[in-house]
């Protein structure tokens, strides 16, 4: 099937099942080699498909099994904080989480979330075929920071996964398509034996009690996508929602303690206080399967952990979310600007795909972080731009023409707004050439009125600065 016959045919209001939409993603996957090896432009169309097979995925995953779990919004209480880290909300992942004091209502800082949190499990979120090492070798270890090896068709599936994660997630939080950006995703590698924390790239064997958004205040919306099965690839590896016990439940937590003493092995110091602490707490385990996936909101009331493997390697597809905007100045720092027609955006596709060969590895990093960053006009069509909402019979146009895209609403409101970069920071940032584009006036009202962003050059990442005084940071808001 070729993109004009598969494009013909959806405009003709033909409605994709599961086969058709993934004889589509493949007859793209080969315009895209076929670009490449022509050294053509991508087709035009082929956003627009791409769009169509993003559309239809969700339409079908709303026909599969769910189950939902609403739990009340939380955040850090400040009166009484232990420490510096917890009185700013903003601990890294620590033990200390089980003693920190909560209050209701979410932090949702810089962004537009709505006061909703659930756990939502998704046992078939995606095929065997789509989580399939076999197909997809590279998915084992795929990050955007590091394309060189990665055929489009990966990039390509990751892309289409993480699309549908992020249209599920708009559907689910009654959130406009267009408030929702993934900021970090890639897949994780858990080996047994590692004796370490997984993460920061490396292989580990679990992941400590932690809060995604303590993690990165920017972090809204979480995804786990699973690739493998728990008792098939590996054993041991739960994910758990970690909850404090009720007060009235202290009584059944001493007799659990108890309990978990009798026929228990010798133990260290240490396995006995994290015994304790857990008997103290409500645990709700998730048994990994290939294609499940939990979608949660990245709060306090979602603290989390992995158990430790005990056996065998298992893959997940974590992938974060913001609803904080891109600042509109700093569309106008990327190599290539905001997309403004179709044949832009299938550009912007074809170096998404390619960049890292044509590119050098700097140049190719920054351009795949401003795809993340453009990821909504990537996926969307810009017709349906103003306030995409996503519902069951499928995307739709907002009514009003006044209703704010705040991806595209008013300067002052872009300006005002944070948005976080996903990669960790690994030095101090280089100090840039200032370039005056901001009225210095307007810093009274908006105290970030004159930062704008640009990408370093040096390790790809992409930093802020204040345009007056030469002020640089890796974070926004700046710190
Ligand atoms: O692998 C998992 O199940 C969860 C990973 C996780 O919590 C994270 O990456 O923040
Ligand atoms: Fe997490």
């Amino acid at each position: 099937m070729d993109t004009a016959t598969v494009s013909a045919m959806l405009e003709s209001g033909h409605r994709m099942d599961e086969e058709t939409a993934d004889r589509a993603f493949w007859s793209v996957v080969q315009a895209v080699d076929k670009a490449e090896a022509e050294d053509k432009p991508l087709p035009v169309e082929v956003p627009t498909m791409l769009h169509h097979i993003f559309e239809a995925d969700h339409q079908l995953l709303r026909s599969r099994d769910q189950v939902r779990t609403n739990v009340t919004c939380m955040q850090p209480a400040l009166e009484g904080a232990a420490s510096f880290g917890q009185a700013l909300g903003y601990i890294m992942d620590d033990i200390s989480h089980q003693d920190l004091k909560l209050k209701e209502g979410r932090k949702c800082e810089g962004g537009t979330c709505c006061e909703a949190c659930s756990r939502n499990v998704f046992p078939t979120f995606a095929s065997k075929a789509e989580c399939s090492l076999a197909t997809f070798p590279e998915l084992a270890s795929f990050t955007f920071n590091d394309l060189e090896k990665t055929s489009a068709a990966t990039i390509l599936q990751f892309v289409r996964l993480i699309e549908r994660v992020r249209r599920t997630m708009a559907y689910e939080y009654g959130l406009d398509l267009a408030t929702l950006l993934p900021l970090q995703t890639y897949s994780r590698k858990y080996v047994a034996g590692t004796t370490q924390q997984g993460g920061g790239g490396g292989e580990g064997d679990y992941v400590i009690l932690h809060t995604d958004e303590a993690t990165h205040a920017s972090y809204h919306y979480s995804c786990v996508v699973y690739l493998n099965t728990q008792n098939e690839e590996f054993t041991g590896g739960n994910f758990v929602f970690n909850d404090p016990l009720p007060a009235a439940g202290q009584e059944e937590a001493e007799k659990r303690l108890e309990e978990s003493y009798k026929n228990a092995p010798p133990m260290s110091l240490e396995e006995e206080i994290a015994r304790a602490r857990k008997a103290r707490r409500d645990l709700i385990p998730f048994h990994p399967t290939t294609g499940a996936a939990v979608i949660f909101s990245s709060g306090w009331e979602n603290m989390h952990e992995v158990e430790k493997l005990t056996s065998g390697t298992r893959y997940a597809v974590p992938s974060f979310f913001t609803t904080c905007p891109v600042p509109e100045g700093a569309y106008t720092q990327m190599a290539v600007g905001k997309p403004k027609t179709d044949e832009e955006i299938a550009d912007d596709w074809l170096h998404l795909l390619l960049a890292h060969r044509v590119e050098s590895p700097q140049e190719s990093v920054g351009r795949v972080k401003e795809l993340l960053m453009k990821w909504h006009y990537m996926t969307t069509p810009l017709e349906h731009h103003k306030a995409a909402r996503v519902t069951a019979d499928g995307l739709v146009k907002a009514e009003a023409a006044a209703a704010a895209d705040p991806v595209t609403s008013s300067p002052e409101a872009v300006a005002a707004a944070p948005v976080e970069v996903p990669a960790a920071a690994p030095a101090p940032a280089p100090a840039p050439v200032p370039q005056p584009v901001a009225n210095p006036e307007s810093s009274q009202a908006n105290p970030y009125a004159n930062w704008a962003s640009a990408v370093d050059p040096a390790s790809g990442n992409t930093y802020y600065y204040d345009t007056v005084t030469g002020e640089t940071s890796w974070t926004w808001p700046p710190q």
